[in-house]
């Protein structure tokens, strides 16, 4: 099967400062990959890549063979990292509206998350708390059928408790042939979920190994070595 993402010399730049530099990845598919670094090391530009919100200085990238475009984003199913959802809404009409833009979204499945974590379907987004909107989103993302998710910090405003059912709900809901990708700084709370880490640092790859690997190697889990490797 052909990889779900590839980067070939992956550059992107602001003005004369590099974002990422020759950036060359291929992951393959069904599984799930954190993105990680500091503050300021490319992962959020990288994403914006992926999602074709941005576009390459130099290199290209594909998902599953195209460039970012009208069928990558059928295919690819992304939460940003800020709210793109207006406060005015409820619950049971963004369902409505992503039933109808989206092919592939399953409204049963949204309708489980949402009980499942107690959210009203007829409360206006404006009226929930950070931690519930937050988790809207995530399970409207996590509602489409999708060969690529794309999550952008998706669990940083969520209590411990909610975060266990998000992780479970991500690895439950997502088909296993698609790939997840979660940026994160919250590694200890997904570490035990994940596959393979990438590390970007000053945007470039640095690392981009199994969890397994990572922790025989060096004998430590992910997250200390992160803590290690970036000491500050
Ligand atoms: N529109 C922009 N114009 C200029 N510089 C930018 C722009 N967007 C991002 N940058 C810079 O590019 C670098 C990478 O930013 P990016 O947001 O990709 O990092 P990040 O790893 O997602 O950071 P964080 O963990 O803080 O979210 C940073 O130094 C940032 O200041």
């Amino acid at each position: 099967m052909n990889p779900i993402l590839e980067c070939h010399g992956l550059t992107k730049k602001y003005g004369d400062f590099s974002a990422l530099t020759d950036l060359n990845l291929t992951l393959g598919r069904g599984q799930i990959v954190a993105l990680l670094g500091p503050n300021g090391s490319g992962k959020t530009t990288l994403i914006k890549l992926i999602n074709g919100l941005l576009t390459p200085t130099q290199g290209e990238i594909l998902i599953s063979g195209q460039h970012p475009g009208a069928y990558t984003k059928s295919i690819v199913s992304y939460l940003p990292d800020h709210s793109y959802l207006r406060d005015k809404m409820k619950v049971d009409d963004i369902i409505k509206y992503f039933c109808d833009f989206y092919d592939n979204f399953i409204s049963e499945r949204a309708y489980e998350m949402l009980a499942s974590l107690s959210i009203n379907p007829k409360a206006r987004l404006g009226t929930l708390s950070k931690g519930d909107k937050e988790k809207v989103q995530l399970i409207l993302v996590m509602s489409r059928k999708a060969e690529l998710y794309v999550l952008d910090e998706p669990i940083g405003g969520v209590d411990p408790a909610a975060r266990d059912y998000i992780l479970r709900t991500i690895i439950g809901n997502y088909d296993e042939n698609a790939t997840v990708l979660i940026s994160t700084h919250l590694i200890a709370d997904i570490e035990n979920v994940l596959d393979r880490v990438l590390f970007l640092q000053n945007g470039r790859l640095i690392m981009n190994e199994t969890v397994d690997d990572i922790r025989t190697a060096n004998g430590k889990s992910v997250d200390v070595y992160f803590r290690e490797v970036f000491r500050c």
